[in-house]
């Protein structure tokens, strides 16, 4: 394996109730709890795995999606080395403000180049029957909006969690690997954060 990315954070962001805490605990401990409490804060928890032959550490930030905790969550998007932008296919507005929440992490996160910062989408609660939101209008943005992988999940039933978190971790070793590439080996590279960078306030 190789040194770098032992450790990865990636963060879930998203509207109040649309299932954040859900595919956490489903992807950490494959439980599901029809009766959650709202989140308030943060919380966080770590998932080893391998993916193509590298044993990553993921350390997975489960934030309140309720705006009257902002100032709560917002501190620890800092160090994140993906965002999972999360609705729920049965409710259009939290899809239509997945835009409102891309722009609360590059700003909080102080994110220097979102054109190539790692988003991956998640419709959640594709158990439900009513959809408001169809499989066509999410791709559709996430391909006008930088082209970012989109999963269907149920927290409920498993279906797609295990395979979007992944596709998240590939993400960012992909660009981990590409940035390694354009640099030279025997150059010291100033601007790379550390990889111990999460961020506590
Ligand atoms: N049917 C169905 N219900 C789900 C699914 N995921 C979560 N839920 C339910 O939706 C409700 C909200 O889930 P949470 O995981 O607490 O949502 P959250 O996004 O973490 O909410 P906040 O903490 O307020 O930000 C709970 O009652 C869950 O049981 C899913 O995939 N399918």
């Amino acid at each position: 394996m190789s040194s770098k990315s032992s450790l990865l954070k990636v963060i879930l962001l998203g509207d109040g109730g649309v299932g954040k805490s859900s595919l956490m605990n489903r992807y950490v401990t494959n439980k599901f709890d029809a009766h959650l409490f709202h989140t308030i804060g943060v919380e966080f928890l770590n998932k080893d795995l391998e993916v193509d032959g590298r044993t990553v550490t993921l350390q997975i930030w489960d934030t309140a999606g309720q705006e009257r905790f902002r100032s709560l969550r917002t501190p620890f998007y800092r160090g994140s080395d993906c965002c999972l932008l999360t609705f729920s296919v049965d409710d259009s507005q939290s899809f239509h403000n997945l835009v409102n929440w891309k722009k609360e992490f590059i700003y909080y996160a102080d994110v220097k180049e979102p054109e190539s910062f790692p988003f991956v989408v998640l419709g959640n609660k594709l158990d439900v029957s009513e959809r408001q939101v169809s499989s066509e209008e999410a791709q559709e943005w996430c391909m006008e909006s930088g082209g970012y992988p989109y999963f269907e999940t149920s927290a409920k039933d498993a279906t797609n969690v295990a395979v979007a978190f992944e596709e998240a971790v590939r993400r960012v070793l992909s660009l981990e690997d590409r940035h390694e590439h354009l640099i030279p080996t025997d150059t010291v590279n100033l601007h790379r954060k550390p990889r111990s960078a999460t961020q506590c306030c």
